[in-house]
């Protein structure tokens, strides 16, 4: 590694040794990290609240463009962090530690998304140092509680003055790994639904066999949205749909029976039970057959069901279209950002929906387009799991890949 390579991994390091991890993130300490890193390349900064506590900033850096008239290009990455369970990894998840042997960077965040503001900024050094100076203004914002949902981050953010005036033209959002030489990008995000269904029953002795007990109903469901989940899955596992082209409905916990001072009652059968699912829907969807499903297929009123369903997000732009980003000719945007990607010697996947949901849904609720792309390759998803990883070298060539995309961009004459 050059020096400057090596320094480059140093700043990946730090900032993924600010423990902002979930549920109590350090984002004091990583405003206390980028302010001056961002005054090092001479950029301006802005530090934005959207609690009256002011305990969660919403970062905006800022390299003006030449044209101040064009619309601005985005760059975002979130803060924070899901937790990590240290015993799990083989080397602790907020240590950044440099592999020597095979480059990787263990940490919490190393692919989700701390890499990406640390090449968004060694990016734009690069540019400087090459004399580039951008015609369109480029800003950097670095947000809070994507993890949570965003409503305190990206959500307040877009609805907020200093969003419009912004007069964002494009945004460039995290993506995730590609296990293949091939970069992918995202052009949409799932919406993010959960459901609690509940289910009473006559209760009555564990020794005895009726019909209509809480568990036997709730089990009646299951079974219903377990046989839905896998035609879904099929799909995926066909290859006849992307993962995120299908709706996923997972079982996330489930809670009955009679507590004891050693544990559940065995001989009663409990009058409740209840099961939480986490469900995921293409945002091309028709949402009214999934809402007519949940109502009359898996939690009917008839069988002693009952149920919460909790929408989260934005389903449709200002204009009312689903939330997607156009990756054909009518989206001049999409163009540039491909081009870049290949002149700078990268190959792309064919683009796809995230099978999760992060803020870029709120930057396309705007009716601003966005792609989601973390330039990983040749890496395993890593993503909320143990002994997150991001190798050096892949690490570095996105920095590279950046310098392209910005460049381009930036200069886009549209
Ligand atoms: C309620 S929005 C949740 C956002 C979260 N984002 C990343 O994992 C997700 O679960 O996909
Ligand atoms: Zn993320
Ligand atoms: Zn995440």
């Amino acid at each position: 590694l050059t020096e400057l390579e090596s320094s480059q991994i140093r700043r990946f390091q730090d900032y993924l040794r600010i423990c902002t991890a979930h549920p109590s993130p350090d984002y004091a300490g990583a405003s206390a990290f980028f302010l001056p890193y961002a005054a090092s390349l001479g950029l301006g900064a802005t530090t934005l609240h959207f609690t009256p506590c002011k305990s969660k900033p919403l970062l905006l850096l800022t390299w003006p463009g030449t044209d101040p008239s064009l619309p601005s290009i985005l760059l975002n990455s979130h803060i924070d962090s899901v937790p990590a369970e240290p015993e799990h990894w083989i080397h602790p998840p907020f240590a950044a530690h440099h592999d020597p042997a095979n480059g990787r960077v263990y940490a919490r965040g190393a692919q989700d998304d701390k890499c990406l503001p640390i090449q968004y900024l060694e990016a734009i050094r690069g540019l400087q140092a090459a004399g580039f100076a951008p015609p369109r203004t480029v800003h950097i914002s670095l947000v809070p509680d994507e993890e949570i949902g965003g409503e305190d981050g990206h959500e307040k953010f877009v609805q907020s003055e200093e969003f419009r005036a912004l007069n964002v033209g494009f945004m460039l959002d995290e993506g995730q790994a590609s296990l293949t030489d091939e970069y992918r990008v995202f052009y949409g995000d799932r919406l993010v639904w959960k459901l609690i269904v509940k289910a009473t029953g006559a209760p009555g002795h564990g020794s005895r066999m009726f019909d209509g007990a809480a568990v036997e109903n709730l089990m009646d469901i299951i079974e219903t949205v377990a046989e839905f989940r896998e035609a879904q899955f099929s799909k995926v596992k066909a290859g006849k749909k992307g993962p995120g082209e299908v709706v996923s409905v997972n079982p996330v916990y489930m809670n009955a029976g009679t507590p004891s001072p050693t544990g559940f009652v065995m001989n009663m059968q409990p009058s409740e039970a209840e099961v939480g699912f986490d469900i995921r829907i293409p945002p091309t969807e028709d949402i009214e057959q999934i809402i007519r499903r949940i109502e009359e297929e898996w939690a009917p009123a008839h069988k002693n069901l009952t149920y919460q369903l909790m929408k989260k997000g934005p389903v449709r732009d200002v204009a009312g279209r689903p939330l997607v980003t156009q990756t054909n000719e009518s989206n001049p945007w999409w163009s540039v950002f491909e081009h870049a990607i290949i002149s700078s010697g990268g190959k792309l996947a064919k683009p796809e929906i995230l099978s999760s949901t992060t803020d870029a849904r709120f930057v396309r609720q705007m009716g601003v387009p966005a792609l989601g792309f973390s330039p990983m390759i040749n890496t395993p998803i890593l993503l909320h799991d143990h002994n997150e990883f991001l190798e050096d070298k892949v690490f570095l060539r996105g920095i590279e890949i950046y310098q392209h995309l910005i460049r381009a961009l930036s200069s886009f004459k549209g």
